[in-house]
C-alpha cells in the first residue's frame, strides 16, 4: 500500500527550519535600556551582555571584556582577588548594596589568552528574567562598562587577532546554522580552513611580488639570478589556475550557506501547492480545484536531510486577462530563472493523453514540457545553463503527479520507463523523472529521495576537498585577484619579450613596474578576504627579511 506523504517526509529526514537569515540582527531585549552612545567605543571600554538566548532558561551566562573586567568580578563576588583563570568557580553575586543576587559560577579568562584577547569573564547563573536583569543592572552601573553592541566582542577577537574575517564569518554561520551541512560548513570555515586556504595564496603571491620588486631594484647588479621572472611567470599562472577551479566551485559554499532555490512550476492545478504542502507537512499553499489559485510565490524553508532548501511554490503558468495572476506568472517566471532547481509539475492524466495522440506513442517529455510550458526558456535556461550545476539536467527534475487518477499508474510508469518520453534530451535521465500522485503519497518516497540527491549533488560534501567559499563577498575579491592576475601575465609577458631587444629596455622597466603593481593589486585583493593585514603591512614584514640582504 502506499504510504502517505507525510510518511515519506518523516523517513526523509525532513523538519521545517526557521531560517530567516535576514533577520539575523534581531533587538536585544534588555540591552535596548542602556544607550551606548553615551560610552566610549574604544578598547579602553569594557563590554557586557547576555550571551545566551533571552526568556527563562535553566542557566544564563552573562560576558565582559575589557579592562575593568576583574574589577567588575571582584565588585560583584565582594572578594580581593579574581578566580584563578579559566577554572569554574562558584561564588555568591552581590549587588552594590550588599544584598546576594544570585549564586553562580564565575570562569575568570585572563587577556590575551580568552576568546576576544582581553580580560574576561562569563557569570552563569540562574536563568530567570529578574536575576539577569539585576546583573545586567548592576554591570551597567559599574564605571567603565556599558553593553556590548551586536558582534562586539567578535570585533574586539578580530581586532586583536584572534580570528580573521572568513572566521568571524564562520562563527556567525556556525551561530546561525539550521542544518547539519550548514554546521560542518560553517565550523570547518570557522577553525580557519578557509584562513588558511587564503592565507596560503597570499604567501606564495608575495614571494613572486618580492621577486618582481627585487628584479626591478637590483637587476642591474646582476645579484638576481636568471630566471627569476620566469619562475614568478609560472608561480602566477599555477595561482590563477587555482584560484579560478576555487571559483567555479559551482557557488556550492554560497548555496550551502543560504539555501538551495527549489521552484515548483507548471500549469494550472496540476498539483503545485499540492506539492509544496506535501513536502513541508503544512499548509503553507492554499490548494482547490480552480485553476489559477496560486498567485504569489510561497515560501518554505525545509531540511532535506541535513541540506538546507528554501521551496517556492509558484502560480501556473498560462496565458490571461486576470491581471492579479498576470502579475503571479510574471513572479513564476521569474523565479524560474533565479532557481537553482526547478520542479516542472505536470498532470498525469494530461501525458497519457498527449502521448496517446502522439504516433507511434513517441513523444519526448522534453517536448512535451515545451508544448505545454511554453516560454519559461527551458531550452536556454533551466535545462542547458543553469550555472553552477555539475550537470544540467541536475536543475530540474519532473513530475508526474496525480498518478492515482490514471488508470493503473504503475501503467503510465512502465510507458515513461520504456518511451523515449524520459530519456531524451540535453541529459534528462529516466531517474529525473517521477511519477507521483501527492494525494495517496505515491512515489513521494522517489520524489523525495532525488531531490536530496540533486541538493547535495549542489552543495557537495562540506568536509571534502578544499573548503568552499560561502559569501558573495569572497567571490568579488577572488575574481579581482584573478583579474589583476591575468594583467600581470599580459603586461609582463610583453615586457619580457622586449628585454632580449636592449633598445626597449626602458619600455620593458616601465611595464614590468606596472605588472608588478597588478601582483600587488591581486595580494591585496586576498588580503581583503582574510582582513587580516593589507598587502602593504606584509610586504613591508616579508621584505626586511626576504630580500637579498640589502
Ligand atoms: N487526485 C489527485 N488530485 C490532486 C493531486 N494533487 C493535487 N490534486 C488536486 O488538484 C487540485 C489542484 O491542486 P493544487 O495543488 O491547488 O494545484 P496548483 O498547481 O497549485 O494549482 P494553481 O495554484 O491553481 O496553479 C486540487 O483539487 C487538489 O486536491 C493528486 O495527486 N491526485
Ligand atoms: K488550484
Ligand atoms: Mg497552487
Amino acid at each position: 500500500m502506499a504510504r502517505t506523504a507525510h510518511q515519506a517526509c518523516s523517513s526523509h529526514n525532513i523538519s521545517l527550519f526557521t531560517s530567516d537569515f535576514a533577520k539575523r540582527n534581531r533587538p536585544r531585549g534588555v540591552f535596548a535600556r542602556f544607550s551606548s552612545s553615551n560610552y566610549g567605543c574604544g578598547f579602553d571600554s569594557t563590554i557586557f551582555a547576555l550571551s545566551s538566548g533571552h526568556g527563562k532558561c535553566g542557566v544564563a551566562v552573562v560576558r565582559v571584556s575589557g579592562p575593568h573586567a576583574s574589577s567588575a568580578v571582584r565588585r560583584l563576588t565582594r572578594r580581593p582577588v579574581v578566580p584563578a583563570g579559566r577554572r569554574a568557580a562558584l561564588r555568591r553575586l552581590y549587588d552594590p548594596a550588599g544584598e546576594p543576587l544570585d549564586k553562580g559560577l564565575v570562569i575568570w579568562f585572563p587577556g590575551p589568552h580568552s576568546f576576544t584577547g582581553e580580560d574576561s569573564c562569563e557569570f552563569h547563573v540562574h536563568g530567570g528574567p529578574s536575576v539577569v536583569t539585576s546583573l545586567l543592572m548592576v554591570l551597567g552601573g559599574m564605571e567603565g562598562l556599558r553593553p556590548a553592541e551586536a558582534g562586539e566582542f567578535t570585533k574586539r577577537a578580530f581586532q586583536n587577532g584572534k580570528l580573521d574575517l572568513t572566521e568571524v564569518e564562520g562563527l556567525a554561520d556556525l551561530i546561525h546554522a539550521e542544518t547539519e551541512a550548514q554546521r560542518k560548513q560553517a565550523l570547518r570555515q570557522m577553525e580557519g580552513d578557509l584562513s588558511r586556504l587564503y592565507s596560503d595564496w597570499s604567501r606564495r603571491l608575495l614571494k613572486c611580488v618580492a621577486n618582481v620588486e627585487a628584479y626591478i631594484d637590483f637587476s642591474e647588479d646582476e645579484n638576481i639570478e636568471a630566471g627569476v621572472l620566469d619562475e614568478v611567470e609560472r608561480e602566477v599562472c599555477q595561482l590563477t589556475e587555482e584560484l579560478e577551479r576555487h571559483l567555479s566551485d559551482g557557488r556550492r559554499g554560497e548555496r550551502l550557506r543560504s539555501g538551495v532555490q527549489v521552484a515548483i512550476l507548471g500549469q494550472p492545478n496540476v498539483g503545485k501547492s499540492s506539492l509544496l504542502n506535501a513536502v513541508c507537512q503544512r499548509p503553507a499553499a492554499i490548494v482547490t480545484p480552480i485553476a489559477g489559485t496560486t498567485r504569489d510565490v510561497v515560501e518554505s524553508a525545509v531540511n532535506l536531510g541535513g541540506y538546507p532548501v528554501l521551496l517556492s511554490d509558484t502560480a501556473g503558468l498560462r496565458e490571461t486577462e486576470d491581471i492579479v495572476e498576470r502579475e503571479g506568472v510574471r513572479r513564476a517566471r521569474q523565479r524560474a530563472q533565479q532557481a537553482d532547481i526547478s520542479v516542472l509539475v505536470l498532470d498525469a492524466a494530461d501525458v497519457m493523453a498527449a502521448v496517446s495522440r502522439q504516433p507511434g506513442h513517441y513523444l519526448t517529455l522534453q517536448q512535451y514540457v515545451q508544448d505545454h510550458i511554453p516560454d519559461l526558456g527551458l531550452q536556454g535556461t533551466t535545462f542547458d545553463t543553469n550555472d553552477g550545476a555539475a550537470n544540467p539536467a541536475d536543475s530540474y527534475l519532473i513530475v508526474v503527479n496525480k498518478s492515482d487518477l490514471v488508470e493503473g499508474g504503475g501503467s503510465l510508469r512502465s510507458l515513461l520507463a520504456s518511451s523515449e518520453l524520459a530519456t531524451e534530451g540535453d541529459g534528462a535521465k529516466s531517474g529525473d523523472v517521477c511519477v507521483m500522485s501527492c494525494l495517496t503519497g505515491e512515489g513521494m518516497d522517489a520524489f523525495l529521495q532525488l531531490l536530496q540527491l540533486k541538493v547535495k549533488l549542489m552543495c557537495g560534501n562540506p568536509l571534502a576537498g578544499n573548503p568552499s567559499f560561502t559569501q558573495a563577498r569572497h567571490r568579488a575579491h577572488l575574481t579581482s585577484c584573478v583579474q589583476a592576475l591575468r594583467s600581470y601575465t599580459d603586461t609582463s609577458d610583453r615586457s619580457y619579450t622586449d628585454t632580449s631587444d636592449r633598445s626597449n629596455a626602458n619600455t620593458s622597466d616601465r611595464d614590468l613596474v606596472l605588472a608588478a603593481e597588478e601582483l600587488r593589486t591581486g595580494l591585496r585583493q586576498l588580503g581583503k578576504i582574510t582582513g587580516r593585514m593589507g598587502a602593504e603591512e606584509i610586504l613591508d614584514v616579508i621584505f626586511r627579511d626576504f630580500c637579498i640582504g640589502k
